[in-house]
């Protein structure tokens, strides 16, 4: 609201009215009295407009004030809205990662970080399938390390881990990116070698028979050699995988019979 404070001259003109009325000269002037009422009411009335603009101004500020209160409580709003998304996303993120991390714990083995028995079973039945859709064989291992009870007998249970451990590494630097190994067992792994024939599967075995017999002071403590029989098997399309493994099992016993350190075929 514009203020009513009166302009330089109009001030002037008011003080020069005022002495002018004052003058004892002008008290006959016949002017003076209506001139009198007239400047009364002006000055009685500029007080009114006055009293009007204060309110004016105050109602003014106090809804500027309220305004700004309003986008500032609007704005704290927001902000506590956006930490609360933040949390949240972060609190889904954690639970994410935690559930992914028991589904890993529930299928690997913690010894190795090899793939479990019960993720080796899914990849089967997965594998079991395909091959029976596309009519597409694949072959599968078991491997049995040798006398591994006299390592953990002669060198002591801990030593017989790190052994394991050493194997696990072993079987997977020979394998593909999607042939599959894992802890079946023990001191038992398997080995399972998607849309490979049999003569194929057999030169992976060997590599990896190999690759274990090179295995040498483990812990800087063993020095016994090491080996380990396999007993392999191709998947025929019609069968269930279990009678695969059964057949795989065959060819390990016939392995050991015969002497250990080496791949049986069934
Ligand atoms: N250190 C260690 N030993 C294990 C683990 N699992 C199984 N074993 C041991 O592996 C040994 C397997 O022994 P056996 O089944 O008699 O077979 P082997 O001595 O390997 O002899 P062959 O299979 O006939 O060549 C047992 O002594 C088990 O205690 C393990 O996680 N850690």
């Amino acid at each position: 609201m514009p203020s009513t404070n009166l302009t330089g001259s109009d001030r002037e003109f008011l003080a020069d009215l005022q002495t002018l009325l004052a003058d004892p000269a002008q008290q006959d002037n016949p002017m003076r009295e209506p001139l009198v009422r007239l400047l009364e009411q002006f000055l009685g009335q500029r007080e009114r407009l006055e009293r009007l603009v204060r309110i004016s101004d105050g109602y003014h500020h106090l809804a500027r004030d309220q305004r700004l209160s309003l986008v500032e409580q609007y704005d704290k709003q927001v902000r506590r809205l956006e930490k609360l998304a933040r949390i949240s996303d972060r609190y889904q993120n954690s639970l994410r990662e935690l559930s992914l991390a028991l589904r890993d714990a529930a299928l690997h083995d913690p010894l190795t970080g090899l793939a479990n028995r019960r993720f080796l079973m899914e990849r089967l039945r997965e594998e079991a399938d395909r091959s029976k859709r596309l009519k597409r064989g694949f072959s599968l291992a078991i491997m049995n390390v040798d006398h591994f009870k006299h390592i953990n007998d002669e060198y002591g249970h801990e030593a017989g881990d790190l052994v394991l451990q050493a194997i696990a590494r072993a079987i997977e630097s020979q394998l593909r990116e999607y042939d599959q190994c894992g802890r079946w067992g023990g001191e038992e792994f398997l080995i399972l070698l998607p849309e490979t024939p049999l003569d194929q599967a057999q030169a992976v075995l060997e590599r990896i028979r190999v690759a274990v017999a090179e295995i040498n002071r483990v812990g800087g403590e063993i020095s016994t050699r090491l080996s380990a029989s396999f007993g392999l098997a191709e998947h025929l399309h019609e069968e269930n995988f279990s009678a695969t493994i059964s057949r795989a099992y065959q060819a390990l016993y016939a392995a050991k019979a015969a002497g250990r350190n080496r791949v049986e075929q069934a």
